[in-house]
């Protein structure tokens, strides 16, 4: 079938010829004409480096291009959904499925990204979003990998597993969107803790206690914005977190580490040359946790490093000495 993916960085590409190989007709969309003129011309994305783009894939920065698509696919960083759907919605085939695969939460709005792909596209369009614990490099050179495709409507979850679902891509279905999409953004902020920590030189205890206090907290988030709390122990929830606070491919892992050794957090995001959506996502969970009145002191801790300059030994050193509490909650009840 005819898909067409929209945004053309890592994770993009890697999906692009992820559903080639499935023997679709795949076309990568760049917003910027002098991106899809570099990607055709090195036969490369810098973003996803040692992997060939195939001869077979269709590159374009026309979005009216994607009128014969039956699914499409938003991959662009988060701060980019909104502008991307509004390019895209005029273009849309009527019955066309669409997917979302970027990892964020919309500053302002605090909208999921499929919500806010639903907003531009009108509310007509089959919505799943796929996610789970997927480096684009990995992916890329085809190291076997698994996700979730979580969508209200079975069938277009049950859909979309089909069409990505190939021996090296296990795809598992999931009506959890809430949670799949919340646990994507929100352990972005961890995987930075989680760099700070290694920065800082922080022990595999400390990453440990990170992880999994990280977790309570997003899936009580979670669970309060109406997320199921097993979503949270699935590939969308643990599976992801495990991957990118262990892993040097994480961006935000990356990013924060710079910020462990002392590099001020704008300019080591800058460093890093891709998008680090633990960066936009501090500010959204603060404001989260605020308005449905739930704590997450590390998103916290992390939101005060980011913005207000705190020192990262400082708030680790608050964390620690926070006053004693239950692991479980209502534990003697
Ligand atoms: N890279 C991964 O391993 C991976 C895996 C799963 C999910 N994700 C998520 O996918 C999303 C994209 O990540 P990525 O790694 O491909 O990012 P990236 O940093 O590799 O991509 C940057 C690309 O984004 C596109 N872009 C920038 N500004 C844009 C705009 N205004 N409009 C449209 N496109 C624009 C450009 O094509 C640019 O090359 C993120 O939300 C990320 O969390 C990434
Ligand atoms: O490189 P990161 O930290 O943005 O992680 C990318 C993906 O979310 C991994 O599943």
């Amino acid at each position: 079938m005819n898909i067409s993916v929209l945004g053309s960085g890592g994770w993009g590409t890697a999906l692009s010829l992820l559903l080639l190989e499935n023997g679709h007709k795949v076309r990568l969309w760049s917003a910027f004409p002098e991106e899809e003129e570099r990607l055709r011309s090195s036969g490369e994305n810098p973003l996803l480096s040692g992997v060939p783009l195939s001869k077979d894939l269709e590159i374009t920065s026309d979005i009216t291009e994607i009128s014969d698509s039956a699914v499409v696919v938003f991959a662009a960083p988060s701060f980019a959904v909104r502008q991307t759907a509004k390019k895209a919605a005029p273009h849309l085939a009527p019955d066309a499925v669409l997917v979302s695969v970027s990892k964020g939460i919309e500053k302002g709005s605090m909208l999921r990204l499929s919500q806010v792909i639903a907003q531009e596209t009108g509310e007509g369009h089959p919505m799943v979003a796929l996610s789970g614990p997927s480096h684009a490099e990995e992916v890329g050179r085809g190291v076997p990998t698994g996700c979730v495709a979580a969508s209200v409507d079975r069938k277009a979850a049950e859909f979309v597993q089909d069409v990505f679902m190939c021996p090296r891509f296990r795809v598992y279905a999931s009506p959890d969107i809430v949670g799949v999409e919340l646990g994507a953004a929100l352990k972005n902020v961890i995987a930075l803790c989680s760099g700070v920590c290694d920065g800082m030189n922080c022990g595999d205890n400390t990453k440990a206690m990170l992880m999994t206090r990280g977790l309570a907290e997003i899936a009580r988030l979670g669970a309060a914005m109406g997320g199921r709390r097993e979503t949270f122990a699935g590939l969308a929830g643990v599976g992801d977190l495990i991957v990118t606070c262990t892993s040097m491919h994480s961006r935000n892992r990356r990013a924060g580490i710079l910020i462990g050794q002392g590099v001020e957090p704008a300019e080591a995001v800058r460093r890093i040359g891709a998008v680090v959506e633990g960066y936009f996502a501090a500010e959204v969970a603060k404001s989260l946790s605020e308005r449905y009145n739930v704590e997450m002191p590390i998103s916290l801790g992390a939101y005060r490093v980011l913005y207000q300059g705190s020192r990262p030994e400082t708030v680790l050193q608050e964390l620690m000495t926070r006053s004693r509490k239950h692991e479980i909650e209502d534990s003697w009840t």
